[in-house]
């Protein structure tokens, strides 16, 4: 399949801040690619770069056959990014916003079509201010996509939105892919990047951890784990078992990453059964991405 976009070693500093170490990675056409990571691991500088709104420092960056942050005019009439809820003026109604982004563009835009597919009908004299997070989010992406874009950048889409309103959020960036655009978007929801994108880009202090899909990301083998709940099991006691990476315990419930389930799973049994201690709910089970970055934090501080 062909790449979108491609990146090799890009690095960004700010001052003595490294934003970004070394990042190289290939979005291929047609993809929804997540880059994820925790609050200040790099992601909005990264979407940015690839946008031209920053330079990098290091490195090689290619975005439909441009170079960003020298064919930066070209590249726009050819991407969208949605822009913050914040830079819309309050008192703008819907229309008159699609309005306006519409004559930022040459040629026809994909208005009507934006409008029943994000379902905006009904809110087109709505002014911005008195959109709910999740309307508002609509009308933004509406924006970026007018001049039906290859490539679509979104940072941080489903921000503050409640359960229902991320799955509606998802089913309209599917709709927007499957109407041809790639999608390239950040989030710090692991949840959403496991059901929403195609592959995924982990970053963690700037440095790609990994990138695959989801699935094959969480097929990584410390991230499989021993679930279960008991009052007696000594967490120290987990600690010292030979192929354990690490414990997470909430109230009586733990959770036991072991590079070798089975022996592990033998060892607590052997030791419940000599103290008398019960265990409930005991299952083997898959990590989320959720914990894969826990397991990041605690090396990271680890060292
Ligand atoms: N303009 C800037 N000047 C100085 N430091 C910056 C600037 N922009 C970002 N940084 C720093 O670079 C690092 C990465 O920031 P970035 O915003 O890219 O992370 P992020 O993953 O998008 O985080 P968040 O999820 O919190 O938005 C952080 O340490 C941040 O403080």
């Amino acid at each position: 399949m062909e790449d979108v976009i491609s990146v090799m070693n890009l690095s960004k500093s700010f001052g003595s801040t490294q934003a970004v170490k070394s990042l190289s990675f290939q979005v291929k056409k047609g993809e929804i690619f997540g880059i994820i990571g925790p609050n200040g691991a790099g992601k909005t500088t990264t979407l940015e770069i690839l946008e031209g709104i920053q330079k990098p420092t290091g490195g090689e960056v290619e975005v439909l056959g441009l170079v960003p942050s020298r064919q930066l005019r070209e590249l726009n009439n050819r991407i969208g990014v949605q822009f913050q809820a914040t830079s819309i003026q309050k008192k703008m109604k819907v229309k008159e916003a699609l309005d306006l982004f519409s004559t930022f563009y040459k040629g026809d835009t994909q208005k009507d079509e934006l409008i029943a597919l994000l379902d905006l009908g009904e809110k087109l004299d709505v002014c911005f201010e008195d959109l709910s997070g999740g309307w508002k989010q609509r009308v933004t992406l509406a924006l970026a996509t007018l001049h039906q874009p290859e490539l679509l950048f979104l940072d941080e889409p489903s921000m503050g939105l409640d359960p229902h309103a991320r799955r509606e959020m998802w089913g309209m960036i599917r709709s927007l892919r499957d109407k041809g655009s790639t999608i390239v978007l950040s989030t710090h929801y692991m949840e959403e990047a496991e059901k929403l994108c195609d592959r995924v880009a982990m970053i963690y202090s700037g440095e790609l951890k990994a990138v695959n899909t989801p699935d094959e990301l969480l097929n990584d083998v410390a991230t499989h784990y021993i679930g279960f709940e008991s009052e007696g099991v000594s967490y120290d006691f987990l600690l010292t078992l030979r192929d354990v990476a690490h414990v997470e315990k909430e109230d009586h419930h733990f959770k036991v990453f072991s590079e070798d389930l089975q022996h592990t799973a033998y060892q607590i049994f052997t030791y419940c059964h000599q103290e008398g201690i019960v265990l409930r709910n005991f299952k083997f089970d898959r990590g989320s991405l959720d914990d894969l970055f826990v397991q990041y934090s605690e090396k990271e501080k680890t060292g």
